[in-house]
């Protein structure tokens, strides 16, 4: 059989795995899995969504591109230059990340660059280019975020969601036709400019690196997938962001070129979860180039060193893509891999339907500890901004209390709770502050007669579950686990941003025990066996407010320490303490399960 795929064109820093071309099975398999991804409502949402709402992505790219020509144009004249200079000087709009990819679902945003002639500076975008989209009716929640690691205008474009960033390259005209694949157009660029660039370079980079784009795209729509119901799809928490698993996906297609989607994914989760890391994962050998650019290395730099599950991008200057994994996120990731790859040795070998691939995520019935932190704003618009800052800098409170003792993992959950809160009383607004929402005292503000009295707080919630080590067998000793420093340190950080204000932000960072989540974040059967067991209480005599902690573990929890009825995160602690005042820690949780389930000495999670 001739291979007509890649295997001739040696793609990939080693020889491939495999180059076996797929079963009959595996073929049947990878069918089975794409009717799943369909079942999931994954390509309804593209399809019919642009029929029947009117989703035109393309539409909406070349009116951008018309903008971006008359941008370019306008500051031209306006900085002087001769009427021919100025609508010769071009501009042109690029998309890159998962549109890019031929991977974008129909709710996820549109990465796209505005590429313009030396004369346009920075700021002329954010000035000039904000304004002309500000006026503009089809474009709603446009907002500007030039402080940015990679500085971007946000917007929402006839309802489609778009990134716009933007490179000024050396060139005096941007024809329609450049490309920027060449390492040259980044001479004299700044950083900002280059990382910009090369959002585009690194996507067609991946792209040219794959040996088959149809089966590169049907494994990594179901990785993505997989990756959002269990909880580990984010950059900004620690976990790994869009490209990060495209690259993920790309390295493991080059080690088995004419494999299908199916055997890719069986293959993809076991050697992800044995790979030996911090070794890097790479597509293509690390290029060094002329420019004085720092490009990814450990050798030389202490904090490439640093880095826990490397996956560097393929375009010059590489650089790690996953920077903000911590020993936590990556503990959580690596188990992830390993039920994942059990599963789909079920799926393959028993003909196990693909959906249980895509389950949900158990974070909210796993632990018994959790951080609530709580990000409080007194206007929507302010709330955007500040509960943002907060969630950017969640991954610098995880990596504190990585730090302290008795504590296995930190491990943050990948999105927030927003709720917009009524109140009429200042103790009503220090609750709300606080997470705890009163339903009568809401229902009496919105209802209230008069209005004048009754103010309005946005808050959002985020979430680290706290797991515990479990207890040498016998070992009487009690452990604390004492949160304050992380708690005052991150709480310093998030308030030293320049744009916060005491008056209208507010941020809380408080121990909750499992029994207080509120309803809206548990899962319908989480929420059904609490009730259940508060109704036996009721029956037996005892009081609710002892109930919470003895919560059984979910059906659906996995692992030893679940089927013995034994949380595992929770068994030695004998108080957590997070004092609001140094010196007087006050114990916030009671003790415990007492059990004899013996010492992790590694990070384990509780249902590994
Ligand atoms: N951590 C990062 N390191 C390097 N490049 C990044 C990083 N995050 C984003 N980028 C660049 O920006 C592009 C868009 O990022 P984004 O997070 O939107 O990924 P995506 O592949 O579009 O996934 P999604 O479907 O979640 O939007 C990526 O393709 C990449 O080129
Ligand atoms: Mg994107």
């Amino acid at each position: 059989m001739s291979n007509q795929n890649g295997a001739q064109r040696r793609l990939g820093v080693t020889m491939p795995i495999s180059e076996a071309f797929p079963t009959k099975e595996d073929l049947e398999s990878s069918d089975r899995l794409l009717q799943a991804l369909k079942d999931q409502g994954l390509f309804e949402s593209e399809e019919e969504s642009q029929r029947r709402q009117g989703y035109e992505p393309e539409i909406v790219l070349g009116k951008l591109d018309k903008m971006v020509k008359e941008f370019v144009y306008v500051v031209y004249v306006r900085k002087g230059y001769a009427e021919q200079i100025a609508k010769e000087a071009g501009g042109k709009i690029f998309t890159f990340g998962s549109y890019r990819l031929g991977v974008h679902g129909s709710g996820t945003d549109i990465d796209t660059l505005c590429v313009v002639p030396r004369y346009v500076e920075r700021e002329d975008f954010f000035q000039v280019m904000y304004d002309m989209l500000r006026l503009r009716p089809e474009v709603t929640e446009l907002a500007a975020v030039p402080d940015a690691f990679t500085p971007v205008i946000t917007m929402s474009f006839s309802d489609i969601p778009i990134d716009l960033t933007f490179a000024r390259l050396g060139l005096t005209t941007i024809p329609d036709t450049l490309d920027l694949s060449d390492g040259a157009l980044l001479r004299n660029l700044d950083d900002r400019c280059i990382r910009s660039v090369n959002g585009s370079r690194v996507t067609d980079e991946v792209l040219r690196l794959v040996p088959n784009i149809p089966t590169f795209r049907l494994t990594l729509r179901c990785v993505k997938l997989w990756a959002h119901r269990r909880a580990v799809y984010s950059n900004m928490m620690g976990f790994l962001g869009g490209i990060a698993w495209a690259m993920l996906v790309a390295r493991v297609c080059q080690l088995y070129p004419n494999a299908c989607a199916a055997t890719i994914i069986s293959r993809f989760f076991s050697i992800l979860h044995q790979w030996p890391w911090p070794q890097p994962v790479l597509l293509k050998p690390i290029e060094e180039g002329p420019l004085q650019v720092r490009v990814w290395n450990p050798k030389l730099y202490q904090a490439d060193k640093a880095h826990k599950m490397p996956i560097i991008t393929p375009a010059y200057p590489s650089m790690c893509a996953t920077h903000n994994v911590t020993d936590s996120t990556k503990a959580v990731m690596l188990s992830e891999f390993k039920d994942a790859a059990e599963l789909v040795n079920r799926i393959m070998s028993q003909r196990a339907p693909w959906s249980t691939l895509f389950t949900k995520d158990d974070f909210f019935t796993r632990y018994r500890h959790y951080l609530q932190v709580i990000a409080s704003s007194d206007s929507e618009e302010r709330h955007l901004t500040w509960s943002g800052l907060v969630e950017s800098r969640i991954r610098h409170l995880v990596a504190k209390l990585e730090r302290i003792d008795n504590l296995v993992l930190a491990h943050p959950y990948t999105k927030g709770f927003s709720k917009v809160i009524k109140y009429k009383t200042a103790a009503e607004k220090e609750d709300a502050a606080h997470g705890i929402i009163n339903a009568q005292a809401q229902e009496a503000a919105e209802g209230a007669v008069d209005s004048a009295d009754v103010q309005t707080m946005w808050i959002s919630v985020y979430y680290i579950g706290l797991c515990i080590p479990v207890r040498e067998e016998g070992s009487k000793a009690h452990r604390k686990l004492d949160l304050y420093r992380p708690k005052e340190e991150f709480t310093e950080i998030v308030k030293s941003w320049d744009k916060y204000d005491e008056q209208t932000m507010g941020i809380v960072v408080q121990h909750i025990r499992s029994s207080a989540l509120p309803a809206d974040v548990l899962p319908a059967e989480a929420l059904e066996d609490a009730e259940q067991k508060k109704n036996k209480r009721s029956k037996s005599g005892k009081k609710n407010a002892a109930a919470p902690d003895a919560r059984p573990p979910t059906k659906k929890r996995r692992g030893s320490a679940a089927q013995n009825g034994v949380a595992s995160d929770a068994a030695s602690v004998t108080s957590v303490t997070s004092a609001d005042t140094p010196g007087t820690p006050s114990a916030i949780a009671s003790p415990i399960v007492k059990s004899n389930v013996s010492t992790a000495s590694t990070p384990v999670l509780p249902q590994a």
